[in-house]
């Protein structure tokens, strides 16, 4: 328990100091708490002694007795209050920092980290795992420290009075930390189960609903429901299973508690009968008994949360300590805009994609990327963004090699039209804004304009203010994709890589559009994955993607004339073409 609760308070950074001071709070309120209780026996003594005669009771030792008691009662609240202001929000606070801190990692981890991590494993993290963390941590350190400097106090008050009594609270703790720690030992084996099925079924829930299209199509509700319910049964019986094992140790911590408690309400009467302690002070020692362990009671869910708690702090560092794509790059400034790839070899994993690939697409100049399915286009478009490092050879831009640029530094340069386009659920306007965040409105339907989507914005309900569903699910996918060359255009990068950027675009906007990327890519360096033939066979060269190599390159002009995987890829899509039309 010492080990989590010493993480937690690390956790907590900077507040540290808030969180010691909110300790020294604790004590002093526990201090006022045991005050009047001292105060009622010593108020009780002078009462007896003035009924027995032995002194009389007077109106000033009254009124000190009532002073007294407003003090501790009054002092007791005010530390309370000080305690809380320190310590309960810092649990907010650090979670809020460390949701923008993930958040900044995950910018600049590669891709392939989220290959190996699913989404719902990410959000888990950021959503309910954090939030257990905020509700929780600072809740487990005012149970767990305060409430043992709380019962700690309340010991050493006792001792002041008796020390057999004072032993007896003392043996009851330790004899109920024996039971917490068993307890905790069981919830070290089933805290990161708990975990694990969490994660699984916010995964399984956000399949679902993904994939709720293709389970409606293929009417197999039965087969995507098993896995959900898989996970949601998992979670349950790890639940189960907890609370069983728990039932039995919070039983025998409670039952040493209140044990002790007897124990101290029994000898206390023994030792009046003896004479060994007076009336006032038997009566405050069972006084005592009823509320000194009031706060550690509570501590039986600690040894549990703690643990979940452990868990949860060394998922956050996993996905906090993962690796930055860039973390010894520098912020560089480009000079040219020439793309030269020179002997890359790049793996996903363990299957190799491109091997040994090398080409130059000189600045100002448009290479258009050709190829069969799966045969590395994206791939290569992916490494000159970086967001995946080469295994072998360099690929520089300007001549400064991608590798030793900070993500930030070497996408700013580049503006990316993706044949899968993600709209974030917020309005149109913030998603066209999306290119440059510092936009006028002005710019911005400019840019929508040459993207062709003013018109079909002026018609929704809020025209730029309306909120597009998530992901984009309320548009067709010809007006997202025109909305992602308006963020392009508006972003006007000096490299634009466009991946089948105008394949859902409609034949009677077609036109219009490729007029817009006509604008957008006029003097850039141009990387298209073009299948429409206009604008292959204007591409400044072709480069032709086969087995993970360039199997071919020059222009059209050039490559018609030689026998290969180009004009096989040519004769297709011209029957393809014809026969769309
Ligand atoms: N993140 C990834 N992890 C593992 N393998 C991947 C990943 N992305 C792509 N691949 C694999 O790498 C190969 C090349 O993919 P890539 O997307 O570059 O092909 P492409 O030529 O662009 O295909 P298409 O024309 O169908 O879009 C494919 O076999 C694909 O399955």
């Amino acid at each position: 328990m010492y080990k989590i609760i010493k993480r937690i308070i690390t956790w907590s950074g900077r507040r540290q100091r808030r969180l010691y001071a909110g300790f020294v709070y604790s004590f002093l309120h526990t201090l006022f708490t045991a005050m009047p209780i001292m105060g009622a026996a010593y108020g009780l003594n002078l009462i007896i002694e003035d009924s027995n005669g032995t002194a009389p009771l007077t109106t000033d030792q009254i009124l000190y007795m009532a002073g007294f008691m407003i003090f501790a009662v009054a002092g007791r609240f005010w530390f309370a209050y000080l305690r809380a202001a320190a310590q309960e929000s810092i649990g907010y606070e650090v979670a809020a920092e460390q949701r923008l801190a993930i958040g900044a990692v995950l910018k600049r981890v590669s891709l392939g980290f989220f290959s190996k991590k699913n989404a719902g494993e990410i959000a888990a993290a950021v959503t309910t795992d954090l939030s257990f963390i905020e509700l929780f941590g600072m809740k487990m350190i005012d149970t767990v420290v305060n409430g043992y400097i709380s019962v700690l106090t309340m010991i050493l008050c006792l001792a002041v009075y008796n020390g057999w009594i004072a032993l007896i609270a003392a043996a009851g703790i330790l004899v109920s930390a024996l039971f917490l720690t068993l307890l905790g030992n069981k919830s070290s084996k089933n805290a990161p189960v708990q975990q694990q099925t969490r994660d699984s079924m916010v995964a399984a829930t956000f399949e679902y609903i993904r994939g709720m299209p293709v389970v409606k199509a293929f009417k197999q509700d039965g087969v995507a429901r098993e896995a959900i319910l898989k996970a949601y049964r998992s979670n349950r019986d790890i639940n189960v299973k907890i609370e069983k094992n728990y039932v039995p140790y919070n039983c025998l911590h409670l039952l040493a508690l209140k044990a002790a408690a007897t124990g101290m309400v029994l000898l206390s009467a023994l030792f009046a009968l003896n004479g060994i302690l007076d009336l006032p002070v038997m009566l405050m020692m069972a006084i005592f008994s009823f509320v000194i362990f009031g706060h550690i009671e509570t501590v039986n869910n600690a040894a549990h949360v703690l643990k979940i708690i452990d868990a949860v702090l060394d998922k956050l560092a996993g996905i906090e300590n993962a690796e930055c794509i860039d973390q010894n790059s520098k912020d560089m400034a480009l000079s040219a805009y020439d793309i030269r790839f020179q002997n890359v070899t790049f793996a996903y994993e363990q299957r190799q994609i491109l091997k040994n690939v090398s080409f130059v697409i000189p600045e100002n100049t448009t290479a258009a990327i050709v190829g069969p399915s799966g045969s590395g286009k994206t791939t290569i478009c992916s490494l000159i963004a970086r967001f995946y490092d080469v295994d072998r050879g360099s690929v520089t831009v300007g001549g400064v090699d991608v590798k030793t640029m900070t993500c930030d530094s070497l996408l700013k340069n580049i503006a990316m039209v993706f044949q899968k386009v993600y709209l974030f659920h917020d309005t149109v306007l913030n998603n066209i804004r999306f290119g440059k965040p510092a936009a006028t409105l002005e710019e911005i339907v400019t840019a929508a304009k040459k993207a062709c989507c003013h018109d079909f914005i002026m018609a929704l309900p809020n025209q730029y203010e309306t909120v597009i569903g998530d992901g984009g699910s309320t548009l067709s996918g010809g007006e997202k994709q025109r909305i992602s060359i308006a963020r392009a255009i508006l972003k006007n990068a000096p490299i634009v890589i466009l991946d089948e950027a105008t394949a859902s675009v409609d034949p009677e906007n077609e036109h219009t559009i490729q007029q817009a990327i006509s604008a957008l890519v006029h003097g850039k360096t141009i990387i298209v994955i073009a299948h429409r033939l206009t604008t292959v066979q204007n591409a400044d060269q072709i480069l032709v993607v086969a087995d993970g190599r360039i199997a071919q390159q020059g222009t059209h002009a050039q490559l018609v004339q030689q026998d290969g995987v180009y004009k096989r890829f040519l004769s297709l899509r011209q029957a393809a073409e014809g026969w769309s039309i």
